[in-house]
């Protein structure tokens, strides 16, 4: 049982009596950590022996009692409430409008037309808009009790392993081993893949959701929350090299070669990255130089070339790396799985504005050697390859596949890959707001809280409103991608999730500068209270540029947009 005290106990540990102090009832012993605490010694001597719960709060967030809790924390106060035990968790009694993710639904059901959306019970803060309206008791026709419960699963392992430490991994540019072996044993990594769960490969589940229950939506809950720790590098630490490097492996790869090193990566002993780009050559691959060639007897490429900002590439031991084969352009490129240990290969972390803790890495390969099984796809086709002889029923869709240039290994990851930046980037912007609601409701100027003002209120209102409107694009995307096939969506809604790209990073970046505003120094400064918005605000680039920067997604998603639609028959 938790120790307990009286206030007299508490008021005869002074300063010059092994200081202690009570916030929120409890009872801290600072004596050992009153030399070494930020904000000076005096401080928190002047409230020895004494309720300091109104100070604490006014200069830390909850973040900071959960690190150091562990270390200070004796008990609490005799007089403090014993809190109600948490109520059990919802019986996953499958109502029609929380069950059916759309994978699951039949053609008969649907045909009905949609079901009533109950509700489910409401979680987190329920800070309007902080979190997606689903979480707080509004209907929606995607989530069921599996994700919910995988929301639950992933937030506490978030909130109490990871955000606490997040700045420190910031600026030491590196997120501990063990974190990553996590996403392993729990399932993460195998979850990330972008379609189904890979149980065949993998003895990893997840707690939440049964591989057979696992949808989209679930990944998508899954980035959600991790991003929720408020750093683009842990995210892309976590996810960043996987989520792009292993997908086209795991598409296109040779069996024998997918059999041997797979179940390694998902469990979190192997790392995987993608290296496309060149210090030459980013959004335009087709001017990509790094070669491979074929040695006489057929066996083996070797490689030569360099990769510039690849992400994750410094702790990779494997590298989806495109190089060219053949004559110059989009049809002389093909993808490879370089092996580290094959030796030739140096990586050097480079220095970046933002992502701190993702590594991002300057890649050389000299005289690589990689045997052709290790070949992702075909030869020469990397990029742009053979026409898809899909839909043969379908005949406007039949026609778009062979009028477009159709999409090979790296084309298809592309949809993937952004529809990622999106999901962190909504987060990203969420968190920003969430700060700033929780920000402006302690602090005062001018005799009033910053909530009070309307110029805040009205800072406030303009993130929320596009937060949602990009995540209920989202959610759409997704939905569309759930009942689509894979190659349907990736030619369909191409351009929109271009579109949303672009979108969700302007989003982003419009919610750090205004986060930052309402901050003010605390969000210049690294650490403390602004930390999150501080840091945020430097990660912002490494999503408006990478994934197509902002200038080429947007005029993507009319030029894809409108040779499809021409297809289907659009009438101008
Ligand atoms: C369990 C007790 C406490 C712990 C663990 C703690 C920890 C910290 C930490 C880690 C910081 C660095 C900034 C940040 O990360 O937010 C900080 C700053 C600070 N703390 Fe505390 N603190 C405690 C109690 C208090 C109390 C009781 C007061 C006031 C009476 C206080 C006043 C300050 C001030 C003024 C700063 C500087 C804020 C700034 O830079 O804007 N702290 N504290």
């Amino acid at each position: 049982m938790a120790k307990t005290f009286s206030k007299e106990d508490v008021a005869s540990h002074t300063k010059d009596n092994t200081p202690w102090i009570i916030i929120d009832e409890d009872v801290y012993d600072v004596s050992k950590f009153q030399d070494e605490h930020p904000g000076g010694k005096k401080i928190l001597q002047r409230v020895a022996g004494k309720d300091a719960s109104k100070q604490f709060w006014k200069y830390h967030n909850e973040g900071i009692l959960k690190k150091y809790k562990g270390q200070l924390l004796l008990g609490s106060l005799d007089t403090k409430k014993v809190a109600e035990p948490a109520p059990a968790p919802p019986t996953p009694a499958p109502t029609p409008a929380a069950t059916p993710s759309p994978s699951e639904s039949s053609s008969e059901s649907s045909s009905a037309g949609p079901a009533r959306a109950e509700p489910q019970d409401p979680y987190g803060d329920l800070i309007p808009f902080a979190d997606p309206s689903w979480y707080q008791g509004y209907s929606s026709p995607y989530f069921n009790e599996t994700h919910a419960a995988l929301r639950d699963e992933v937030r506490q392992w978030v909130e109490s392993e990871i955000e606490p430490y997040v700045h420190e991994w910031d600026e030491g540019k590196e997120v501990p081993a063990h974190i990553y072996k996590q996403m392993g044993e729990r399932g993460y990594l195998a979850g990330l893949l972008g379609g189904e769960f890979p149980a065949e490969h993998t003895p990893h589940r997840i707690k939440a959701v049964a591989p057979e229950r696992y949808d989209l939506f679930h990944e998508m809950l899954l980035t959600d929350e991790l991003s929720r720790a408020g750093s683009g590098g842990l995210v892309w630490n976590l996810v960043g090299g996987y989520g792009i490097g292993c997908p086209p492996l795991v598409k296109f790869g040779k069996k024998e070669l997918v059999d041997r090193i797979l179940p390694g990566i998902l469990a979190g002993d192997k790392r995987i990255c993608l290296a496309i780009t060149e210090p030459d050559g980013g959004s335009d691959v087709a001017s990509l130089g790094c070669e491979a060639k074929l040695t006489e007897d057929g066996k083996h490429y070797i490689v030569n070339g360099e990769k510039k900002w690849i992400t994750n590439g410094i702790w990779a031991d494997y590298f989806t790396t495109a190089v060219r084969t053949g004559k110059p352009g989009m049809n002389g490129l093909s993808v490879l799985l370089i092996e580290r240990e094959a030796g030739g290969v140096s990586t050097r972390r480079m220095d970046c504005q933002g992502v701190l803790s993702s590594g991002t890495t300057y890649v050389t390969f000299e005289d690589v050697k990689v045997p052709v099984e290790n070949l992702i796809g075909k030869e020469n086709q990397g990029f742009k390859g053979e026409r898809f002889p899909f839909f043969p029923d379908y005949p406007y869709i039949h026609e778009l596949f062979t009028n477009l240039p159709s999409y090979t290994v790296i084309m298809t990851n592309f949809n993937h890959e952004r529809i990622g930046i999106v999901i962190q980037c909504v987060r990203f912007s969420r968190v920003c707001y969430e700060e700033s609601v929780k920000y402006a409701h302690k602090r005062k100027t001018f005799g009033k809280r910053l909530i009070d003002h309307p110029v805040i209120r009205m800072k406030l209102a303009h993130m929320a409103r596009q937060i949602e409107a990009t995540y209920n694009w989202l959610e759409n995307i997704i939905f569309q991608c759930q009942c689509m096939e894979e190659t349907e969506a990736m030619l369909k809604l191409g351009g929109a999730i271009a579109g949303l790209k672009a979108q969700s990073t302007q989003t982003f970046e419009f919610c750090a500068r205004e986060a930052s505003q309402i901050f003010g120094g605390l969000s210049y400064s690294r650490g403390g209270q602004g930390g999150k918005i501080e840091r945020l605000y430097r990660d912002v680039r490494a999503y408006a540029i990478p994934g197509g920067s902002e200038e080429i997604m947007l005029d993507l998603s009319m030029r894809q947009s409108l040779k499809v639609h021409e297809m289907f028959g659009m009438k101008l």
